[in-house]
């Protein structure tokens, strides 16, 4: 049995001290959206706001906490953080999903109650992107139009992309818009299949489909509502319409209390389809309460006073945020450093690096390479001279997906286990994953745990044996067959009834394929398992990411390489967006960021890759700010 503490006795977990207004939001019994800057806390407070509720009884048993984030890693860091801070018992009822997810979720769930003429076959596909989409329209959309035949060369696939999902469903009727009757065809052809193609479902469709469900079915409805009684909301400032209007119907007029955390001055995703006045909107429609953070637990505080000249230029009404006490007042360092060209900037970034790794100790994966877009571009010239110096680094996106699945993780941790002999914590992991997955109540049957542990050592040790017979040399297939033969002995039944996204045969057999390709890589390049599953994980390797992927990630020193009109193509027809890019990038940094102009450099001209010479006259007022908060700016 649960025993509850009192709310008054209650205290934040880890010996964290909260500021007066996250107290007052971590314990808010209504509807808030929690407004604050970049290293306030959003997320620590989410966590802190789960132990609240979850151990004082304020989220009664058996009802749940559902928390929505944007991103796999962060839906998978906050589950883990709430985890470690208020026990595995109560964090079971602590659900933490992506929006995505959340909509996949009750579509596998509740497929048959969908309306027959939405409802997709059980083994959809998943398309990802524009080209998905233009592929199959071109391919299957074989209807003439009457006025016009030749469709495919007169429309634009982006905004076909958009309008697909743009209103609520059911789709309404065809008027002359030729966008309206492939909208019309093109569903159609998605949610049936035609040919040789399944149904085939995107994010924004499951999530229209779900909307429809929940709005069609007031008894599904009533059961979500019944099993969650808090709803989290994180970076709600990115929330799109189709996703907002999901989160209505699902929770608006409910007994729900919703919790919304996020940051104005950190909207970069409105490419995407986010909504520009989310918090207003949120505001009115829930009646919630507004809660401003003003600490910022992360920056130095010279990085701080940045920060918030900048906040105040981006967003006029920005409250004026302080740093922590940790820090001295001096303390933080932000610079342009300006070079003649890329192979210059190269050859000092991994000499800097270098010195920061090997003088000052900083380990690798606290620090940070940035890039506004192809990173494989920005980054190939920097990559080749750490690569001289032996430092490694890697471009983070093949990786981050990657590293927060389930099943990837099983197998690292299986292969950790057979590698390393001694590894407590991942024998712990791994014992307290299947002590789950099979249903044992961890204490009343320690008879079936040993027999459990005593079958896991034997596992290992024959993996420990396949690990030795594996050949550096085209590994990928032996790899393969290494992560298979651990899940064959975990039981893939059992792994798909925890974790229903791996029904889908395709999704399976791609995540193993890939998570045994990034592994063959790195053993091809080591030889050696320790190191090799080291490298996998990303352990003393330097990431290097785009701004959009290092959204709420923090390391020690940032160097952002090529604050340039290149870099920020579009800054004229959308300077918000760019503006709020630029503080993300600014704000992922503790104690030091660096921005670095090149005179010429390596880029994409349509397909060709050309040195060419790189100005500072579009985003020259991001100069200014950084001049008007006396950045210095050395010259190389
Ligand atoms: N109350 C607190 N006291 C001390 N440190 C804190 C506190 N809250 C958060 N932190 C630390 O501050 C850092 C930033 O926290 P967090 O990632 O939750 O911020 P955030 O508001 O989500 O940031 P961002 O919007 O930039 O992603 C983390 O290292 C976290 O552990």
């Amino acid at each position: 049995m649960t025993i509850f503490v009192s709310p008054e006795q209650w205290m934040p977990a880890d010996g964290l001290i909260l500021e007066p207004a996250a107290d007052i939001a971590v314990r808010s019994q209504n509807n808030t959206l929690i407004v604050a800057g970049p290293g306030a806390g959003k997320t620590e407070l989410l966590a802190q706001r789960a132990c609240y509720l979850l151990q004082t009884g304020k989220c009664e048993p058996p009802q749940k906490i559902l928390a929505i984030s944007f991103k796999v890693d962060s839906a998978e860091n906050l589950a883990k953080r709430v985890e470690k801070r208020c026990g595995k018992e109560l964090a079971r009822r602590f659900e933490s999903r992506t929006f995505d997810s959340f909509a996949k979720h009750l579509l596998d769930q509740f497929r048959l109650a969908i309306p027959i003429e939405y409802r997709p076959a059980r083994d959809y596909d998943i398309a990802f992107s524009v080209r998905d989409i233009r592929e199959i329209a071109t391919s299957y959309l074989t209807e003439r139009h009457p006025t016009h035949p030749n469709w495919q060369y007169e429309i634009d696939f982006d905004e076909l992309f958009k309008k697909l999902t743009r209103t609520p469903l059911p789709l309404k009727e065809v008027n002359s818009d030729i966008y309206d009757w492939i909208v019309i065809q093109l569903w159609g052809i998605l949610i049936h299949g035609k040919k040789s193609l399944k149904s085939t479902l995107t994010f924004p469709i499951i999530s229209r489909l779900a909307e429809l469900l929940l709005r069609s079915n007031s008894y599904i409805t009533a059961a979500l509502r019944a099993t969650y009684s808090h709803v989290f909301l994180d970076e709600f400032q990115d929330t799109t319409f189709i996703q907002y209007d999901l989160l209505k119907t699902a929770f608006l007029g409910s007994s729900a209390i919703l919790t919304a955390v996020g940051d104005d001055k950190q909207r970069i995703m409105g490419w995407a389809g986010a909504m520009p006045n989310a918090f207003a909107q949120f505001i009115h429609d829930f009646n919630a309460s507004e809660i401003h953070l003003e600490r910022n637990h992360r920056s130095a505080p010279r990085l701080v006073e940045i920060q918030n000249i900048l906040a105040k230029i981006i967003r006029e009404n920005s409250v004026e945020v302080s740093s922590s006490d940790k820090w001295k007042q001096e303390d933080g360092i932000c610079q342009v450093w300006t070079f003649s060209d890329h192979l210059q900037e190269a050859n000092y970034v991994a000499s800097k690096l270098d010195e920061l790794i090997n003088k000052q100790k900083v380990p690798p994966r606290d620090l940070c390479i940035l890039v506004k877009q192809q990173e494989h571009i920005y980054a190939k010239a920097l990559l080749t001279e750490l690569e001289q110096r032996g430092i490694k680094a890697r471009i983070e996106k093949e990786y981050q997906d990657l590293l927060a699945d389930e099943l990837i993780q099983l197998c690292i941790d299986a292969l950790t286990l057979a590698v390393y002999l001694h590894s407590p914590e991942t024998w712990q992991r791994m014992i307290s994953f299947l002590v789950d997955l099979n249903g044992i109540e961890a204490n009343d049957e320690q008879d079936q745990i040993l027999r459990m542990e005593y079958q896991l050592s034997e596992f290992i040790e024959t993996l420990r044996e396949k690990t030795k017979q594996i050949q550096t040399k085209n590994c990928f297939e032996s790899i393969k067959e290494l992560n298979n033969y651990i899940l064959d002995y975990i039981g893939i039944e059992k792994i798909i009834g925890a974790f229903p996204k791996y029904a889908r045969k395709r999704y399976l057999t791609e995540i193993i394929e890939k998570g045994a390709e990034k592994l063959a890589e790195s053993f091809e390049l080591y030889g050696d398992w320790k190191e090799s599953i080291e490298d996998f994980l990303g352990f003393n390797s330097i990431p290097i990411m785009t701004i959009h992927k290092s959204k709420g990630l923090e390391y020690d020193t940032v160097i952002f390489l090529g604050l340039e009109d290149d870099a920020f193509w579009s800054f004229r027809n959308q300077t918000d967006a760019d503006l709020c890019a630029f503080f993300v990038a600014l704000s992922r940094a503790k104690r030091q960021v660096i921005f670095t102009f090149s005179g010429s450099r390596e880029v994409l001209r349509g397909r060709q890759l050309q040195t060419v010479e790189q100005f500072k006259i579009q985003i020259s007022s991001l100069y200014q700010m950084l001049e008007q908060a006396n950045v210095e700016v050395i010259s190389h």
